[in-house]
């Protein structure tokens, strides 16, 4: 079955044709700056023995430009990987709120698609984009299975002692607010990956996802029960452009004393704020190379992120009683050895103890980074949340 995978963000899509259930990557790609000056498509595609990859420089509007523009060359007699749009036979797609309704992958029916825009106010930065991905592909996949697969999900397990804010019953029951939770597509990925490489020893473990956006979750016997991502994605871990956890006294404080708007402090709360506020940059890679220069705004930048990352180690070993395992993914977690190193010091009094020859060790499936005597497994696993997706979706229609 050929399974489309769309990851719609608010100004890219990225995606991957994937055959199920063998998990053959037939193609995969991005359309990245939508909307804006410098937009591109990158296209690749593994299907010949010689693999297609190109990136052109191409105006696209909006999603629904972008999504022509991929499906065009899925089809394009060079390079296309299919001749027909009609031999895509599912398409999954990654939803971030799925609110207190979706705990699994659904068929999306209009229902659906209704609760999904209701959700709206709760993920105004991701469930837009996400939604018109879903009406650009019913149109140009119009044979295909549509599914929705919820970055939530995998956190509806938390009890209510992790997910209920102690603020008036009313807010909760009337307006749904508690902590829900994302990332969950990437946690559960990863987590089981973890799950089969240690068997009976993989009972209580942290895993941190370290991307553009960051958050980590606490999972027991599988189940993730608490996570530092609360009732929207800005809350937990300093993240790239994203603030993480902060006094709520700020909040009102620029806007009464200082005099921002309520939309103001949106936007420097999540575009302007995290390692880009504290450095300049969003970008780890280029922090790196500023740390590495010793400047000092790239040190504290480092040093407070991975600081915030250890406060919640500490707080998710409290409520997992102990640690078995802790995993590092995302695009940070797996490439930058400084942030894990800078994590893992001094953490021998929890068992965790890095070995620095290990973690400057190659990319594997599952990486081991811990030294001979630590207690705590520490585990780099690339996270591949397309797959997941794919396989939702495969699980579902199968
Ligand atoms: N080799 C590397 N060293 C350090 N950081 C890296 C490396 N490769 C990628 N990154 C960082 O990963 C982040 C992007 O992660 P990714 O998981 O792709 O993000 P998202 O999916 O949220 O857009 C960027 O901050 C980038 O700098
Ligand atoms: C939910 C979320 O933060 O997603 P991303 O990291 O893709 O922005
Ligand atoms: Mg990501």
């Amino acid at each position: 079955m050929n399974v489309f995978v769309i990851n719609s963000g608010s100004s890219s899509i990225k995606y991957q044709l994937i055959s199920m259930p063998e998990e053959k990557v037939i193609c995969s790609g991005m359309v990245d700056r939508i909307g804006q000056e410098g937009s591109r498509v990158d296209y690749r595609s593994f299907l010949k023995r010689e693999p297609v990859e190109f990136s052109e420089k191409m105006p696209i509007s909006d999603h629904s430009a972008g999504l022509q523009e991929v499906a065009k060359l899925l089809v394009d007699p060079e390079v296309g990987v299919i001749t027909d749009p009609k031999q895509v036979e599912a398409v999954g797609h990654r939803v971030v709120h799925g609110g207190e309704k979706f705990a699994s992958t659904q068929l999306i029916t209009e229902e659906v698609k209704a609760k999904i825009k209701e959700l709206f106010p709760l993920a105004p930065l991701h469930n837009p984009a996400n939604y018109l991905g879903i009406e650009v592909s019913e149109k140009i996949f119009s044979n295909a299975k549509q599914v929705a697969v919820f970055d939530t999900a995998f956190h509806q397990t938390q009890p209510p002692v992790a997910f209920r804010m102690a603020i008036p019953n009313e807010f909760y029951e009337k307006h749904g607010i508690r902590a829900y939770g994302f990332h969950g597509t990437s946690h559960k990925y990863v987590s089981e990956r973890a799950r089969e490489y240690l068997g009976t020893k993989g009972k209580r473990i942290v895993s941190i996802h370290l991307g553009n956006g960051c958050s980590m979750a606490a999972i027991q016997d599988g189940k993730s029960i608490d996570t530092s991502m609360g009732f929207g994605p800005m809350n937990g871990l300093v993240m790239g452009t994203r603030v993480g956890d902060i006094d709520q006294s700020v909040i009102f404080h620029l806007v009464q004393e200082l005099g921002y708007s309520l939309q103001d402090v949106f936007q420097i709360l999540n575009k302007k704020s995290g390692m880009l506020g504290l450095t300049g940059f969003s970008d780890m890679r280029d922090i790196q190379k500023k740390y590495n220069a010793d400047d000092p705004e790239a040190r504290l930048a480092y040093h407070l992120y991975a600081y915030k990352i250890k406060k919640y180690i500490g707080s998710f070993a409290a409520v997992l009683n102990g640690l078995d395992a802790i995993i590092f993914t995302g695009g940070v977690g797996e490439n930058d050895r400084l942030t894990r190193q800078l994590v893992c010091e001094e953490m021998n009094y929890l068992g965790i103890e890095l070995d620095t020859e290990k973690n400057a060790g190659p990319k594997q499936a599952v990486q081991e980074i811990q030294s001979e005597s630590s207690r705590v497994k520490l585990l780099v696993i690339p996270t591949n949340e397309e797959l997941e997706i794919a396989k939702q979706s495969f699980s579902l229609l199968n």
